[in-house]
C-alpha cells in the first residue's frame, strides 16, 4: 500500500485523484493539503499547509495545485524523505532549478501531462518533426476549460521543447500572432491557447508544408486519465533512488518486457574449431545460402589460438542439407567438429523499453535458473533476447517467464 499526501486536494484534479485513489487497493490518500482546506469535506484529514501533516506517515506527495506551493512541497519531501509527483504546470526557470536540486536528494517525477496518449503524441510529434521539421511550418494549438489560469498549457510547451530537441536549429516560440504585421518566419513554432467551457484538454500539432498538412491531435475526454497517470507515477517512484523521473521512464519500465514467444521448428548446428578467417566464415553462410537454407540466430565465440566456434539455427527440415553443406569445412582444422542439436525451442523475450532498463537479462536468467533450464545459445538485439533451450524444457520455461513478467 502506498500512502499519499495530496496537495491541492480540493481542486478539480485533486478531487478526481481522491476519487480514483479510493477505488485503487494499492494506494491510500492519508492526508490532503489545500489553500482552502475547509472548502470540501474530504474522507481524509485535510490541512491548510503541509507542515500540519508532520505526524502523518506517508510515502509520496502528489501535487496538482499552483507553482507557489512548490518550495514547501520540496522542503517537506526532503525533510521526510518522501517521493514527489509534480503535475502542476506554469513553472518558471527558478521552479525547474529547485526541482532539479531536490532530485539530488529525493525521487521527483514531473510531467506536464500524466496521460499516456499525450506522451505518445509527443513521441510522434518528435518523429514527424525530425523528418519534416526543417522544411515544414510547425504550429501547436491547445484547448482547455475556461477556469485554467496558465497559458499556454504545460503540455503545449513540452511538445514544443520535444520538437526542438530533434531539429537542426532550435526554433523560437511565438505565442499567438495578434498585432503582428510581419509574415511568419521559418524559425518559429507558433503556440496558441484556446479557453472555453469545460474542455478537459486538447493538443494538436500541425506540420504544414507545400500543398500538404500533417496534423496530430490528442483529446482528453475526462480528467480521469491524468489522475490514473499521477497515481501510476507515485507507484513508479516510491522506493526509486533520488533523481528526476518522467513519463518516458514510466512507459519504458512498463514496456521493458511486453512479448514472449516460442518457435520449435528449428535445429541448431555448432561448428567447433573453425579457423578465425573472414573468408571461411563467409563461405559457411554462402554454402547455406546456396542451398536456400534460411539462417536465424548466429553466434560466434571469441578466437582462441586462431579458432572459433560458430552456432546458428536453421529450420529443422533443412538439417540434413545443412550438415552436408558443412562437411566440406572438415579439412579446415584438425580439431573441427560439427555438433547438431535437434529437439530444441527458441524462446524470444521482447520489449521496446528493454534497451533503457538494466537488469532484464539478469531477471530472465534468474527465472530460468529456478527450474535449471539450460540455455544452449543466446542472441540479443536492443529490444529482444532469444535463447535456445531443450524442447522438453519449453513449457516450464514459458510458465516461469510468463509469471515473472506478468505476460
Ligand atoms: N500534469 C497533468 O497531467 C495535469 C496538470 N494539471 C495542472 O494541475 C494544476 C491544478 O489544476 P486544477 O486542479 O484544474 O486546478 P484547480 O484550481 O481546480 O485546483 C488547484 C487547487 O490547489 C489549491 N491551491 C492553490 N495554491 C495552493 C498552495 N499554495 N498550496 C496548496 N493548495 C493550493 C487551490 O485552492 C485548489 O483547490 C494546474 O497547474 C494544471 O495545469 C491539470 C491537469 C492535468
Ligand atoms: O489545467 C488543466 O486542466 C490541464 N493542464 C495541463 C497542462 O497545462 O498541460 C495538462 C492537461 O492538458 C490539463
Amino acid at each position: 500500500m502506498i500512502n499519499i499526501i495530496l496537495n491541492g486536494c480540493n481542486g478539480r484534479m485533486g478531487q478526481v485523484v481522491a476519487k480514483t485513489a479510493a477505488s485503487d487497493p494499492e494506494v491510500a490518500i492519508v492526508a490532503g493539503v489545500d489553500k482552502f482546506p475547509d472548502a470540501i469535506n474530504n474522507p481524509f484529514p485535510t490541512c491548510g499547509a503541509l507542515a500540519q501533516c508532520a505526524d502523518i506517515s506517508a510515502d509520496a506527495i502528489i501535487d496538482f495545485s499552483r507553482p507557489e506551493a512548490l518550495p514547501s512541497i520540496l522542503d517537506y519531501a526532503k525533510e521526510h524523505h518522501l517521493a514527489v509527483v509534480i503535475a502542476t504546470t506554469g513553472m518558471n526557470d527558478e521552479n525547474r532549478a529547485a526541482i532539479a536540486r531536490a532530485a539530488d536528494e529525493i525521487a521527483v517525477f514531473t510531467s506536464s501531462n500524466m496521460s499516456l496518449g499525450v506522451n505518445v503524441l509527443i513521441d510522434l510529434a518528435r518523429r514527424a518533426a525530425s523528418v519534416l521539421g526543417n522544411a515544414f511550418d510547425i504550429e501547436i494549438i491547445e484547448k482547455h476549460h475556461n477556469q485554467k489560469e496558465d497559458a499556454p498549457s504545460g503540455t503545449a510547451l513540452s511538445i514544443a521543447e520535444a520538437i526542438n530537441q530533434v531539429l537542426l536549429d532550435r526554433k523560437r516560440f511565438t505565442y499567438g500572432r495578434y498585432g503582428t504585421s510581419a509574415k511568419r518566419s521559418a524559425d518559429e513554432i507558433g503556440i496558441h491557447a484556446i479557453r472555453g467551457g469545460t474542455m478537459a484538454g486538447e493538443h494538436s500539432v500541425i506540420l504544414a508544408g507545400h500543398d500538404e498538412v500533417l496534423e496530430l491531435t490528442h483529446t482528453a475526454q475526462s480528467r480521469d486519465i491524468f489522475a490514473v497517470g499521477a497515481l501510476n507515477a507515485a507507484k513508479f517512484i516510491v522506493n526509486k533512488p533520488a533523481g528526476l523521473y518522467n513519463m518516458v521512464d514510466l512507459m519504458l519500465e512498463k514496456s521493458a518486457v511486453t512479448n514472449l514467444y516460442v518457435s520449435n521448428e528449428e535445429a541448431m548446428i555448432t561448428l567447433n574449431a573453425i579457423p578465425h578467417s573472414a573468408r571461411i566464415i563467409a563461405d559457411v553462410f554462402n554454402s547455406l545460402a546456396d542451398k536456400h537454407i534460411n539462417v536465424d540466430m548466429i553466434s560466434q565465440t571469441t578466437p582462441v589460438e586462431g579458432l572459433v566456434n560458430i552456432s546458428f539455427t536453421i529450420p529443422e527440415t533443412d538439417l540434413n542439407d545443412a550438415i552436408n553443406a558443412m562437411s566440406r569445412f572438415k579439412k579446415q582444422s584438425d580439431s573441427f567438429r560439427i555438433d547438431v542439436f535437434g529437439g530444441i525451442s527458441k524462446l524470444t523475450i521482447e520489449g521496446s523499453g528493454m534497451e533503457r532498463q538494466p537488469g532484464i537479462a539478469a531477471k530472465i536468467f534468474d527465472v530460468l535458473a529456478q527450474d535449471d533450464i539450460r540455455i544452449k545459445l543466446i542472441t540479443t538485439s536492443e529490444t529482444k533476447i532469444s535463447c535456445v533451450i531443450d524442447r522438453e524444457q519449453e513449457e516450464a520455461a514459458m510458465t516461469l517467464l510468463r509469471q515473472a513478467f506478468n505476460l
